[in-house]
């Protein structure tokens, strides 16, 4: 199992470029599977679940051919579909959880889906249920072999239909969507998800000759057309990455210039983070963080204690609150952090509290972190990445502390930051990558 083994303490200084959007590259990747014709995608990121995807979809029989750079295309005109029953199916699909985007398009054109119980980030239960309720609102009948933990889809006529969704799902949203671009007549999905992937999957499919209007809020028009061409796709910066390097920025008391970052669609991440008194510089399309020696939480205006939680977009993405509760870590001040939509992502700060951090858990939805202020240096422990965000905290401690630390696991971290090691080396950090 491979290790980082980071020596903390340094201030970093440079530039960094932003990978292409993870969960947007998960939602685009499976959307190829719409059409027979040629997709070109620009800006792919080069990390395991996106890497992962591509090759389940090219042993599905998906021609993909790696340009380089970022850039891949990809031809689905020889669909096949036996390969959705064999064991190396379920045991691709089910390393991921953007694999249960290919149930949307396959439904669409092939008329029936399988999928075994997905995988990704065990942050708490991850039901599939708005997935499924909006798939059978469309015409399509289920089955769920709860031993074998598998799902079959069949649907001989897929047709527009209202539907009101239980939650915004963002994956949810996508499979959705993608099910009803070519379902006959006319699809409203309202409390649909809105975050960044899904306004930039609507207007791929759109190039593809979809029909859809409402692009970017949560009520969705989708008048199904007959077919869909191939189009060229470019990826949205990845905004959880920027907002995991103003992070450790903040952290580390480095300057960091963080490149081309589509300010426009950013929503409510740099104002978040100036709530816990970083100075966050827009200059252009770039971001600048000064190396900051002090920085102090804001109260409310009554003078109480903020609290910072996660709530579908436009709202606060949940996938960067364990970045914002390490970085309050060494801010002066106090604020409560609330993860609402998982149950079991803030576990992870018992290795934070170990570092000399000063945090409470008051219950597995919210913590309280009392800033140190920079009085002393976190301690470098040893430690486990549970989880793609908490791993890169973890690593963001892990830089600021004293001593060398070590972090396991890393392939957790590997699942959504690309190269992350020698992008971080390269602007003076000192991570060792062990395998
Ligand atoms: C591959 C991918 O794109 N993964 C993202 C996607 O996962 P994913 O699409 O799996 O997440 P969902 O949007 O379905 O929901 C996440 C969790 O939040 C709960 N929930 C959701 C909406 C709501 O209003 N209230 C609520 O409590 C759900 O019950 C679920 O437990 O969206 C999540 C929420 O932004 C992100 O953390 C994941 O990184
Ligand atoms: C939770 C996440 O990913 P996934 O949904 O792929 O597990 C994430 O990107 O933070």
């Amino acid at each position: 199992m491979s290790t980082f083994k980071i020596k903390g303490g340094y201030q970093l200084r440079g530039e960094l470029t932003p990978q292409g959007a993870k969960n947007e590259a998960l939602q685009v990747v499976c959307a190829v599977l719409l059409t027979p014709e040629k997709v070109t995608l620009h800006n792919l990121p080069d990390i395991r679940d996106v890497n992962f995807l591509i090759d389940l979809l090219e042993e599905l029989g998906v021609k993909v051919n790696r340009l380089g750079n970022g850039t891949v295309e990809f031809t689905s005109d020889e669909i096949n579909l036996e390969y959705l029953q064999s064991e190396q199916f379920k045991t691709r699909a089910a390393s991921l959880r953007g694999s249960v985007m290919i149930m949307g398009p396959l439904l669409s054109r092939f008329k029936k889906a399988y999928m075994p119980k997905p995988g990704g980030d065990k942050i708490g239960p991850r039901p599939l249920d708005t997935h499924f309720l909006g798939f059978s609102k469309l015409g399509a009948t289920f089955s769920y072999d709860a031993k074998a933990g598998f799902y079959t889809l069949k649907a001989d006529n897929l047709e527009g239909k209202y539907l009101l969704l239980d939650e915004p799902s963002v994956t949810g949203t996508a499979n959705i969507l993608m099910t009803a671009v070519m379902a006959k007549g006319k699809t409203t999905i309202y409390n649909a998800a809105c975050e960044p992937y899904l306004q930039q999957l609507c207007l791929m499919l759109i190039s593809m000759g979809a029909k859809i209007t409402g692009v970017g809020s949560n009520l969705l028009n989708i008048e199904g057309v007959t077919e869909l061409g191939g189009c060229t796709h470019t990826l949205l910066p990845d905004f959880i990455e920027i907002g995991s390097f103003i992070g450790l920025a903040a952290m580390t008391q480095s300057e960091i210039t963080i490149k081309d970052c589509r300010i426009d669609m950013l929503g409510r991440i740099p104002e978040t983070f100036r709530r816990l008194g970083i100075q966050v510089e827009i200059k252009g399309d770039n971001i600048f963080i000064p190396s900051q020696t002090k920085y102090e939480i804001q109260r409310m205006i009554d003078g109480s204690i903020p609290t910072i939680y996660d709530a579908p977009w436009p709202g606060f993405t949940p996938d960067l609150l364990s970045i914002i509760l390490v970085t309050a870590i060494q801010a002066s001040g106090t604020v409560l952090i609330h993860q609402k939509m998982f149950d079991s992502r803030l576990f992870f700060i018992d290795r934070l509290k170990d570092m000399g951090a000063q945090i409470i858990l008051c219950d597995p939805h919210r913590a309280t972190v009392i800033g140190i202020n920079r009085e002393y240096k976190l301690r470098a422990t040893s430690m486990s990445s549970p989880d793609i965000r908490a791993g890169v905290a973890l690593l963001i401690a892990a830089l600021s502390a004293e001593g060398t630390s070590t972090i396991s696991n890393i392939h957790q971290i590997d699942r959504g930051y690309q190269y992350i090691d020698k992008r971080l080396n390269a602007i003076g950090a000192n991570i060792v990558r062990e395998d």
